[in-house]
């Protein structure tokens, strides 16, 4: 007898499946296990040895690819606020490391469960995320549904230290590198140039060679570090990592904002990806990235939105707008980062800056079933003339209503199902004292 195939069926109002192809009229889409097997217009009719086992009728709802966060650190939800209008290393040196002090496996845990909720209300379902102490990050992930790319953040000029960092991500690349098959990625994280010497450098790509995984890291995010640089090494903080080994692994590099003509094709020979982050950027005052030269030479970009306490919140929907008109602004150009360009860097894109496979970041048959379905009675899609511009330049993190990871609903209308959001939001503000070091008789909050 045959081996029948057992299929889910999810009808929808309309769907974006790339930057290339989309259907403004209904649609269905077949899921096997957690991946796309088949789209096409109109209604399913059922296909010889399919049995459909499951039928979704969401006819008004308007489906897109999850979004892509490529660069943050989740738990600093808790920091949200704690450190504004200041410069990086202002900022960095004298309100967040004190903080990150006093940081508890407790703090990160609700932090990044605080950030999965926020990120899953704006229609993403892949994250990077570099932190500390982050088996607590990859147990709160690992609930949410949600999947991430995590790192320990490395730091340090003590070796001792440094041994101990290494040792630490070894056991972390074992313990969850591919867990849950595969929603959970693994990276090593030297923090900067500034903060991890060359020769720790090297060792951290020896050890990322060694475990077969990739690396993320900041790279000349201000110019003060580029100038830094220059003037001790003779070289900047790309060419500095490049001589260090580390491009010899897949690298994702976050901000490049300071990146010169040579850095650029460095950039590009090592196909190291880079995440744009345009609003943490803007709000540090570090500058805008030279995302039109990235793009047209070839380098892989995702947007991210860098960690809540620099942007300050992890809206996707924020970052794809702004990637679509800061840099028509500063170059005075209406044709620059067009609304496929916005879309592609906020799913298809980041994806691959993840190292994910192809077809990641898509609706395509064969990528995963990551799907976020927006309200298709929303004002912003009425009239619709073009459903990508109205995605990209009208609609906004209020539009999301459901999300699906690998074939299974992490959200229901606004509601993520493996969440308590209510304990999130109690245990937030009762550890914000604890990062704080003041306990708060008087903080009256509801
Ligand atoms: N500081 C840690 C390791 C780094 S974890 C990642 C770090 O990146 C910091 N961070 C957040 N946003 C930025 C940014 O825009 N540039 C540089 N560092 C950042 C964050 O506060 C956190 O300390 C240690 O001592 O081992
Ligand atoms: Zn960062």
């Amino acid at each position: 007898m045959k081996q029948e195939r057992a299929v889910t069926v999810l009808e929808v109002g309309g769907a974006i499946v790339d930057r290339e192809t989309v259907y403004r009229q209904p649609v269905h889409i077949v899921l096997e296990g957690p991946s796309i097997v088949r789209l096409g217009e109109g209604a399913y009719a059922a296909q010889p040895g399919e049995v459909v086992v499951r039928r979704w009728r969401k006819l008004d709802r308007i489906a897109i690819p999850g979004l892509v966060n490529v660069h943050g650190h989740a738990a600093m939800t808790l920091l949200r606020g704690a450190g504004d209008d200041l410069p990086l290393m202002v900022w960095l040196q004298e309100r967040i490391f004190p903080m990150e002090a006093r940081l508890t496996r407790e703090c990160v845990y609700w932090g990044t469960q605080l950030a999965c909720w926020e990120m899953l209300l704006s229609g993403t379902t892949a994250y990077a995320d570099m932190y500390m102490m982050m088996d607590a990050a990859a147990e709160a992930v690992a609930e949410s549904g949600m999947r991430a790319l995590l790192s320990i953040g490395l730091a340090g000029t003590d070796p001792a230290v440094q041994a101990e960092k290494l040792r630490e991500s070894r056991a972390f690349v074992q313990a969850w590198h591919g867990a849950l098959d595969g929603r959970i990625q693994v990276a090593l994280g030297p923090h900067a140039p500034y903060t991890c010497p060359e020769p720790f450098l090297t060792q951290i790509a020896d050890l990322a060679a060694e475990l077969g995984v990739g690396i993320q890291i900041h790279l000349s995010e201000t110019r003060g570090e580029v100038d830094q640089f220059l003037a001790q090494e003779g070289l900047t903080p790309i060419g500095l990592a490049e001589r260090a080994g580390l491009f010899r692994v897949p690298t994702l590099a976050a901000h490049c904002v300071h990146a010169t003509q040579n850095d650029i094709e460095i950039l590009r020979a090592h196909d190291v990806r880079v995440a744009h982050n345009p609003q943490s950027n803007l709000k540090l005052g570090s500058g805008i990235m030279p995302l039109g030269q990235m793009l047209s030479r070839g380098v892989t970009v995702g947007l991210g939105t860098d960690g809540a306490a620099s942007n300050n919140n992890l809206d996707m929907f924020e970052e794809l707008r702004l990637a679509a008109t800061l840099h028509k602004g500063v170059n005075e150009d209406a044709t620059a980062v067009d609304a496929a360009t916005a879309f592609a860097l906020a799913t298809e894109w980041g994806a691959r800056a993840l190292f994910m496979p192809e077809g990641f970041g898509t609706l395509r048959p064969g990528a995963p079933c990551d799907i976020v379905l927006l309200d298709a009675h929303s004002p912003h899609f009425a009239p619709s003339h073009d459903l990508l511009s109205d995605v990209v330049y009208a609609a906004g993190a209020d539009d999301v209503r459901d999300v699906i990871v690998a074939g299974e609903w992490v959200m229901q209308n606004r509601e993520p199902t493996a969440l308590d959001t209510e304990r999130i939001r109690y245990e937030a503000r009762r550890l914000k004292d604890v990062l704080t070091g003041h306990t708060s008789s008087s903080n009256v909050e509801s």
